[in-house]
């Protein structure tokens, strides 16, 4: 069913199809709560009575700071949270439709680095919010999302955006997705030792389509998103005695000292006023947050393009290598020449943003040293394909449809 299902959503997809005269609008709504945030997509999809299957008609997102972890402490402020986004759904979803229309939530980083019985609380809060709601609560509405599964789902959705997953394509774009917690990879591998020379482990996942079983490189690095990168940095992943310990870096500007929040604890940050400064010992800093971490796939270069998004887009935008809407391709040598001016910019204090060095640096570093892609790879940069955020949200509700059997 789901085979189907896709190819015709994807055939169908990039224009924003009038419902004809027969034919049915039905509506659902993901939740993803990120570590660095939370955001609704409230998905329109169009059922024609001579279609067997639907088509998307429209996407409505918003997004609320800080994530769901913040509030480790206090719940029932994460479930305020959930609520208020629920109006978006509200205000989307006409009245007579909600109680056939689904809620699901899925968490990432942010709640797999939380002990279990906070995460735990705060999935509590957001289902007690759920069945409060008038909307349509199916069972495991409410959990947390597995790093494969969020590489796989990304995956599904930037292809089936880009059209790549109908029978004509012959290709597919790999995914890069930098998230605040974790960071995940995933391609379509060309070579049979891509899939052989993986560690062992979760570094290949299944998913049927289209009579055959698609076969990805996948992984989701733990800790390696851009703010747990910071915190590792910084040497203050783990660490004790917050309220006196101040973290120093070679990536911060020497005279800048702040407090910084992330997962629910804050953190004093300052550069390093005696020690060296600048884009080489930052680089040092953040190869040890890589080093021996990351697997460099026996594939990279003439493979798939890749599409970068999350933080890679962010960080693009705010080093001038993109325009904010429209995005566009960078290659890996573009994050380093922009890493090395904001790092040795850093003396010209105040800077207009502290970090900037440390997560250009970070994101040269992953790239290159980390999953080994050259100075000359082309990454594709998107925020939105045809209207329609980059993320595994899409990818996510389609597996809540038709059961993408994930393995
Ligand atoms: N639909 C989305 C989801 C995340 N993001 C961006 O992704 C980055 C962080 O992702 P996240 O908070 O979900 O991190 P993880 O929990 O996945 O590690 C932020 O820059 C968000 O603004 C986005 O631009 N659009």
């Amino acid at each position: 069913q789901f085979r189907t299902s896709l190819l015709d959503l994807s055939g169908i997809l990039p224009s924003l199809s009038r419902p004809a005269n027969h034919s049915r609008i039905f509506y659902a709504v993901m939740f993803d709560a990120g570590s660095t945030g939370t955001r609704i997509h409230v998905y329109t999809f169009i059922q024609s009575n001579s279609e067997p299957l639907p088509v998307l008609d429209n996407e409505m997102f918003h997004s609320i700071k800080p994530g769901l972890s913040a509030y480790a402490d206090h719940p029932e402020t994460a479930g305020e949270t959930v609520r208020m986004l629920l109006k978006v759904a509200k205000k989307t979803v006409p009245r007579l439709d909600w109680k056939r229309t689904p809620l699901v939530l899925r968490a990432t980083a942010g709640l797999r680095l939380l002990p279990a019985a906070k995460a735990q609380a705060l999935l509590d809060q957001v289902q007690l919010v759920f069945d409060e709601s008038p909307f349509l609560v199916p069972d495991n509405s409410v959990s947390i999302m597995n790093g494969t599964n969020e590489g796989i789902l990304a995956w599904i959705s930037l292809n089936f955006l880009t059209d790549h997953l109908n029978t004509r394509a012959t290709k597919t774009v790999g995914i890069l997705d930098l998230g605040g917690g974790s960071t995940q990879i995933t391609f379509l591998p060309k070579l049979r030792t891509t899939i052989e020379s993986a560690p062992d482990g979760d570094y290949v996942a299944r998913f049927d389509f289209l009579n055959s079983t698609f076969e990805l490189y996948t992984h989701s690095y733990l800790g390696n998103g851009l703010m747990a990168a910071r915190l590792s940095t910084l040497g203050a992943l783990g660490a004790e005695g917050l309220e006196w310990q101040v973290f120093k870096s070679s990536c911060l500007p020497s005279k800048f000292r702040d407090d910084w929040s992330f997962g629910g604890l804050t953190y004093q940050v300052s550069g390093d006023q005696d020690g060296r400064v600048g884009y080489k010992p930052c680089y040092q800093e953040v190869l040890q947050v890589v080093k021996g971490i990351i697997h460099q796939p026996h594939e990279l270069e003439d493979s798939n393009v890749f599409y970068a998004f999350s933080y890679y887009f962010d960080r693009a935008v705010d080093a001038g290598l993109i325009n904010n809407v429209q995005g566009g391709t960078v290659r890996v040598r573009d994050f380093k020449k922009r890493a090395k001016e904001a790092c040795n910019k850093m003396t010209e204090y105040p800077a207009v943003s502290p970090f900037l060095c440390m997560d250009l640096t970070y994101i040269t570093c992953l790239l290159k040293d980390g999953f080994g892609f050259k100075d000359g790879t082309v990454l594709q940069l998107t925020k939105k394909v045809k209207n329609v955020e980059a993320s595994w949200a899409l990818g996510a509700m389609l597996d809540h449809f038709h059961n993408l059997k994930i393995h």
